[in-house]
């Protein structure tokens, strides 16, 4: 028998699990959580003993045996910017992951999931290119305060892989094209894919580039200033107000793009304007980096949920189908890409990456 692998995605809206013996395909899952259910918690972490006890109900109905795993894997965390790659999951990442230095995601929890699933069962917890990664231009890290710099912390993972699988379908090697791609789940993250680099992101979790369906994206920071010292929230609200409950969510009270999709076929003038709203930002951004990219760009790939999302689509097109061909990759790639990453190290592929040795040549913890 070869290596069964458990992986383990969780999004701000779902978790998605999903079971390979090796490349093999055997069973995916999404579980979809309430917004009543998921909106009770107000740190992602809050939500460990809830998401671990969906999952553990989850694997019991299929029958799995959790010994039977040679390992798990999680998407994320959000930890130092560091090189893309398999890295085995340690206290030290999960240390960093939950810092909330490098940005705060449910990811983080999938990642203490998998750690503490192979302790219990003597097994290795992986991840594979963390969403926190280390290419940015140098021109593109700065801010506008010398305190603050920009970080890439977004959908790596989705990225790369959606990308990869665009240039094998078109004949054509990653590290050739220049690609814009922008992944629009619950959080949205627009990046520049220079010759097999990402050389640009917003970051996808702290209030900058485009609104999103629960993020706030980029705000006037003036105004912002003033909020947060309004009184109206704590330090700890602010924070999820921007990132958890901002953006979509905030404007009309609704994260699923099929339900926004509904409203607006019924005539609901309010979810209409906010998803232009949206889609403006999208396209707002997608041509700050051609520009960035000094107007070579292959293609433009829109992928992740919202990109099943027609009316949306089409808003998009409107506006940047001048730029470049665009493409689009509903959906994601990322529980195949956790397994292969995975794979590749036990089979001796690929060498597996210590986070530890590169978060300390990285050392962003002054940040
Ligand atoms: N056919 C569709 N039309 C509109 N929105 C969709 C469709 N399919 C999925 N979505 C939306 O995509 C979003 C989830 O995207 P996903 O990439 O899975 O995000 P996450 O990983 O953050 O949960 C949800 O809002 C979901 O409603
Ligand atoms: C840490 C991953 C970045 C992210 O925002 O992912 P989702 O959009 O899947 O929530």
């Amino acid at each position: 028998m070869g290596y069964r692998l458990l992986m383990i995605n969780m999004g701000s809206t779902s978790t998605k699990l999903g079971v390979y013996e090796d490349t093999n395909f055997v069973w995916q899952e999404t579980l979809s959580h309430p917004r009543e259910v998921i909106s009770q918690y107000l740190k992602f972490m809050d939500q460990y003993d809830y998401r671990m006890s969906a999952i553990l109900d989850v694997l019991k109905e299929k029958g799995e045996e959790l010994s039977t795993f040679a390992a798990f894997v999680s998407r994320g965390g959000t930890v130092q910017p560091v090189p893309g790659g398999t890295y085995r999951i340690t206290e030290k990442m999960l240390e960093d992951s939950q810092s909330g230095k490098f940005g705060d995601h449910p990811c983080n929890i999938g990642g203490q999931i998998a750690y503490d699933l192979g302790e219990k069962y003597g097994k290795p917890a992986f991840t594979v290119d963390p969403p926190v990664c280390n290419e940015m231009w140098e021109e593109a890290t700065y801010s506008g305060l010398p305190e603050i710099q920009r970080i890439a912390s977004f959908q790596q993972l989705n990225h790369r892989a959606i990308a990869k699988k665009y240039c094998s379908e078109q004949g054509v090697n990653y590290d050739e094209q220049n690609l814009i791609v922008a992944h629009m789940g619950g959080g949205v993250s627009v990046a520049a894919h220079c010759q097999g680099k990402i050389r640009d992101v917003n970051n996808a979790l702290a209030g900058d580039g485009p609104f999103a369906l629960e993020r706030s994206g980029g705000l006037p920071v003036g105004s912002l200033i003033n909020l947060c010292y309004s009184n109206q929230y704590t330090q700890e609200e602010m924070l999820r107000r921007v990132n958890g409950r901002g953006g979509m969510v905030a404007y009309i009270g609704l994260v699923d793009g099929r339900e926004i999709g509904k409203r607006i076929d019924a005539g609901d003038k309010e979810a209409e304007m906010a998803t232009r709203a949206m889609a403006y930002q999208i396209a707002k951004e997608i041509g700050a980096l051609s520009a960035a990219m000094k107007g070579q760009v292959d293609g433009i790939i829109l992928t992740a949920g919202l990109a099943y999302w027609t009316y949306l689509v089409d808003l998009l097109k409107e506006r940047i189908g001048f730029l470049a061909p665009v493409y689009v990759y509903p959906g994601e790639n990322e529980i195949e890409s956790l397994a292969f990453g995975v794979l590749r190290v036990l089979n001796g592929e690929e060498q597996e990456m210590n986070y530890d040795q590169e978060a300390a040549k990285e050392d962003h913890l002054g940040l």
